[in-house]
C-alpha cells in the first residue's frame, strides 16, 4: 500500500495541464463496443480505473492497444460472456457494461460495480431505463442480469438526473428499434462528450447538454476518432489547492465554461482569476471570505469538488456552510480533516466550517475526492509532514498528480506502507 507525504507550506507557482476527464473516459472506452470495427480515444488520462476498463474489454474478447494518451479498441471480435466478479467490481463505471452490452448483445451478467462507495449509491435508474426499452432486468446474487428479444425505444422520465443512468440508457437505445426520449435527462459535459462520440460512430442522438435527449436508434455503428474533453474535475482541484496555497498557477487545457460554479465561488472568497481561451489562471490571496457552497448538478457546483472545497473553506475567515444536494452524507473526509485541527461540524447534508490553521497529521483516504481534500490541507500546513494513506483512491482519479504538484513547487512523494 502506498502513501503520500507532503511538506505543505509552499505557495504553488507554474503551469499545470488537465488531462481528459475521468468520468468520459470510463464511458467511451464501454461505448466503443458498440461499434463493429476500431475505436481510437486521444487525450485519455493515465488513471487506474481507465486501466481496468481497458481489462474489462480484454476480458471479453476486445484488442486494445493504449500509447501514451491514445487507446485503440476494435471491439470486432468481442464475445457476450457473463461478468459477475473481477475487474467489474474495481470501478463504479462498470455499469456502463450493461447498457453497451445490452446494445451490442440484446444481454449481459455483470456484478454490481465497485468504485468510491462514500454512501448507498443506487442504481433503479438505469434498470427503469432499460426496462423501458424492454429488457428484463434481475438482481440474483450481486449480479445483473439483463436480457432482451428486442430493444424498442420509449419515453423515459428520470426521477433524478443521473449522469450514470442518462449515458446508460444513451448506450442501449443507440441500438434500439425506432426513439427513445429521455426526460429529466443529466446534463454533464460527459454526456454531451459520449454522444459526441456515438454520433460519430453513426449514432443519431440530439439534445444531448438538455434535459431532453432524442436517440433515434440504428443497427450497427461503425469505428471512429474522438478526442476525449479535459477533466473539469482535475482543474477545479487544482484551482483549488492554487488558492489554498496562495499560490499563481496557470491551470492549461480546461474549457473555462465548465469551471463556471467553480471560478464564480472562489471569486466570491476574493480570489484573484483571470479566463483565458483555454487555461485559467488563479492568484491566490492572503485573506478569503467565507462563503456558502451548494453541491447541485451541472451546471451547479460539482459534488466531485465538494471535498476539496472544504479544505480550501478552512482557510477562509469566519464560517462557510457546504451543502452537497447531489449525495446528502459525502463527509467522510471530515473526521480526517478534523485530524488535522479542522474545525467542522455535519449537519444534515451540510459541512459547517470555521476557518483554523491546519497541522500536519496521519490521515486515510476513504474515497478518490476525501483523497484529494487531504491532500490538499496537507500542501497548507506550514510545519511538519503530513501522511495521506489510501492513494488507490486518488489514483482513480488523478493523472500525474505527485509529478504534477512537484512540477508546482510541492513538497510531495509517495512512500510504500
Ligand atoms: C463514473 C461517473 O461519471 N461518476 C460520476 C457520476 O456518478 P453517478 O452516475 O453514479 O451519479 P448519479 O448522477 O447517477 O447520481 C446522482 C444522484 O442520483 C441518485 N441516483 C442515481 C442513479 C439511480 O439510479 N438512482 C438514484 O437515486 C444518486 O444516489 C445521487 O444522489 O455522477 C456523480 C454526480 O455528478 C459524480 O459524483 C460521479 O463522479
Ligand atoms: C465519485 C466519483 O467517481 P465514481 O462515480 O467513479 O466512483 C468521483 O469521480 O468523484
Amino acid at each position: 500500500m502506498e502513501k503520500l507525504m507532503i511538506t505543505g507550506g509552499r505557495p504553488l507557482h507554474g503551469t499545470v495541464s488537465i488531462s481528459g476527464a475521468k468520468n468520459s473516459a470510463i464511458a467511451l472506452i464501454p461505448a466503443a463496443i458498440l461499434a463493429e470495427s476500431e475505436v481510437i480515444l486521444d487525450n485519455l488520462p493515465i488513471l487506474s480505473d481507465v486501466a481496468v476498463y481497458a481489462e474489462i474489454l480484454e476480458d471479453l474478447g476486445a484488442s486494445v492497444s493504449r500509447e501514451g494518451s491514445q487507446m485503440k479498441i476494435d471491439p470486432s471480435s468481442i464475445k457476450s460472456i457473463p461478468m459477475p466478479n473481477g475487474s467489474v467490481k474495481k470501478l463504479r463505471a462498470s455499469y456502463y457494461m450493461m447498457g453497451a452490452m445490452l446494445g451490442r448483445f440484446k444481454e449481459a451478467m455483470i456484478g454490481l460495480p465497485g468504485g468510491c462507495n462514500f454512501e448507498p449509491r443506487p442504481i433503479d435508474q438505469h434498470i427503469k431505463g432499460f426496462e423501458a426499452l424492454g429488457a428484463t432486468v434481475t438482481n440474483e446474487h450481486g449480479s445483473i442480469y439483463l436480457h432482451a428479444k428486442e430493444l424498442r425505444g420509449a419515453k423515459i422520465y428520470l426521477d433524478v438526473s443521473s449522469v450514470g443512468a442518462t449515458i446508460n440508457i444513451m448506450l442501449a437505445a443507440a441500438r434500439a428499434k425506432g426513439s427513445t426520449i429521455i426526460e429529466n435527462a443529466a446534463k454533464e459535459p460527459e454526456i454531451i462528450d459520449v454522444a459526441t462520440l456515438l454520433n460519430s460512430m453513426g449514432a443519431v442522438i440530439k439534445g444531448a447538454g438538455t434535459e431532453t435527449i432524442r436517440i433515434e436508434g440504428v443497427s450497427e455503428l461503425h469505428g471512429c476518432r474522438h478526442s476525449i474533453i479535459p477533466d473539469r474535475i482535475q482543474a477545479g482541484t487544482y484551482m483549488i489547492a492554487a488558492a489554498a496555497t496562495r499560490g499563481d498557477v496557470l491551470i492549461d487545457n480546461v474549457i473555462p465554461k465548465h469551471m463556471e460554479a467553480m471560478t464564480a465561488k472562489l471569486l466570491e472568497m476574493g480570489v484573484h482569476i483571470e479566463e483565458l481561451d483555454e487555461s485559467i489562471r488563479v492568484v491566490g490571496q492572503r485573506n478569503y471570505e467565507a462563503v456558502d457552497v451548494k453541491a447541485l448538478v451541472y451546471p451547479g457546483f460539482p459534488t466531485d469538488l465538494q471535498s476539496p472545497m472544504t479544505s480550501l473553506l478552512t482557510q477562509a475567515e469566519g464560517v462557510s456552510v457546504l451543502s452537497d444536494f447531489v449525495y446528502s452524507s459525502r463527509f467522510k473526509h471530515v473526521p480526517e480533516l478534523a485530524r488535522m485541527g479542522a474545525k467542522i461540524r455535519v449537519e444534515g447534508r451540510s459541512a459547517i466550517i470555521e476557518g483554523s490553521k491546519l497541522n500536519a497529521a496521519k490521515v486515510k483516504a476513504t474515497d478518490l475526492r476525501a483523497g484529494a481534500a487531504l491532500v490538499i490541507a496537507g500542501l497548507t500546513v506550514e510545519e511538519g509532514v503530513t501522511e495521506v494513506g489510501g492513494v488507490e483512491f486518488i489514483d482513480r482519479g488523478y493523472d500525474n498528480i505527485v509529478e504534477n504538484f512537484r512540477h508546482l513547487g510541492a513538497e510531495i512523494w509517495r512512500e510504500t506502507e
